[in-house]
């Protein structure tokens, strides 16, 4: 059942409640945490990024300035650094004491636009996070309302020894402004809970997914992860995939790409309104050129079109997808989900996945 969200909506502190208050004022002050020592696969990213070894925090970038000026002083507490061969056992380990998050309440939105759902669906999955997860953190526009949500929460230290795993260089990016501490699935094979937007979301809660070309890397690490849960607002459900008419994009290697999107158009031959199109983007130097858009693992994207939705058995066709050789991986995400958190305009809800596909 939809939570309604209006009037009662968000604020940004809320008041901490009678009851709690003498805690909360024995409490110690918010301790921000060292994130973890860098794996080396990361190194590269270490240079960009803050010092891991400092005790202070990441530098807040310029928007962030007033959210931080607004935060109580950190006190610094750095945890004792895992040693190499038991960061996998550290992994699987059950996360050390929870602090639980304030309730993911915002501001009032008296009619709230596409973005305001998008943020509310992010928030309200962030109360699922808790402290020493393992995060795989998505790409888009509404998961970039979750990292703001995770980096506030580091920030204030309700959350503490969280990693955030990141599915694009986009997020690594705005990960790291936002202050989240960053590993991947060579220290962290298995990852407790992701979070991410969808470009489409069917009543099984199958999902089209890589509109803005990330698909790979979001595929790897949410189907290394426990619990995947998808955030979206009302306009991204359908009740079949491919059914808003938009892309269902598949990642291709550049060689010879036409081949295998010749491949690909066969696989659908005859259907009505069928079309398949290299991707392609504007660069922003050099004259805005319009060239083949490349993913963050240097390949292209073919999109397939498809009238009124993919019709058929979802798993039969992404095997024959995935036989194409050149193709490297779809943006059917079959099963993946483990629930989604869908806000519309009289609420929000969440919904688990069924058990039949
Ligand atoms: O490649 C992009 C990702 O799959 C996004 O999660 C998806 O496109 C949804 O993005 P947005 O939240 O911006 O609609």
């Amino acid at each position: 059942m939809a939570i309604p969200f209006p009037p009662l909506l968000y604020s940004e502190k809320p008041p901490i409640p009678a009851p709690l208050a003498p805690l909360a004022a024995a409490a110690p002050p918010p301790a921000v945490v060292a994130p973890p020592p860098i794996p080396a696969p990361l190194a590269p990213l270490a240079a960009a990024a803050p010092p891991p070894a400092v005790v202070a925090p990441p530098p807040i970038p310029a928007p962030l300035a007033p959210l931080a000026a607004a935060a109580p002083p950190p006190a610094v507490v750095a945890p004792p650094p895992i040693p190499a061969p038991l960061a996998p056992l550290a992994a699987a380990a059950p996360p050390p004491a929870v602090v639980a998050p304030p309730p993911a309440v915002v501001e009032t939105v008296a009619a709230p636009s596409q973005d305001d759902l998008k943020r509310i669906a992010a928030h309200r999955a962030v109360e699922l996070v808790q402290s020493g997860m393992v995060l795989g953190l998505g790409t888009g526009s509404t998961a970039a309302h979750a990292l703001n949500r995770i980096g506030e929460l580091i920030r204030r230290g309700t959350l503490r020894d969280v990693v955030g795993i990141p599915t694009s260089k986009k997020t690594e990016a705005h990960a790291t402004a936002v202050g989240i501490p960053l590993s991947d699935l060579h220290a962290h094979p298995v990852v407790d809970l992701s979070i991410d937007g969808a470009d489409e979301v069917d009543p099984l809660l199958n999902l089209v997914k890589g509109r803005g070309g990330s698909l790979l890397r979001e595929k790897m690490i949410e189907g290394a992860s426990r619990r995947f849960v998808v955030i979206v607002d009302e306009t991204k459900m359908v009740p079949r995939l491919g059914g808003s008419g938009l892309a269902v994009p598949v990642e291709v290697i550049p060689f010879c790409w036409s081949h295998t999107l010749g491949r690909l158009r066969s696989l659908f031959d005859g259907k009505p309104g069928f079309d398949a199109r290299l991707r392609r983007a504007t660069t922003a130097g050099d004259g805005g050129k319009d060239e083949p858009f490349v993913t963050d693992n240097g390949n292209y994207i073919v999109d397939l079109y498809f009238e009124n939705g993919i019709h058929g058995d979802l798993d039969l066709i992404s095997d024959k997808i995935l036989r194409i050789t050149g193709v490297v991986e779809h943006g059917m995400f079959l099963g993946m989900a483990s629930s989604v958190v869908i806000a519309g305009k009289d609420g929000v809800r969440m919904e688990d996945k069924r058990e039949v596909r």
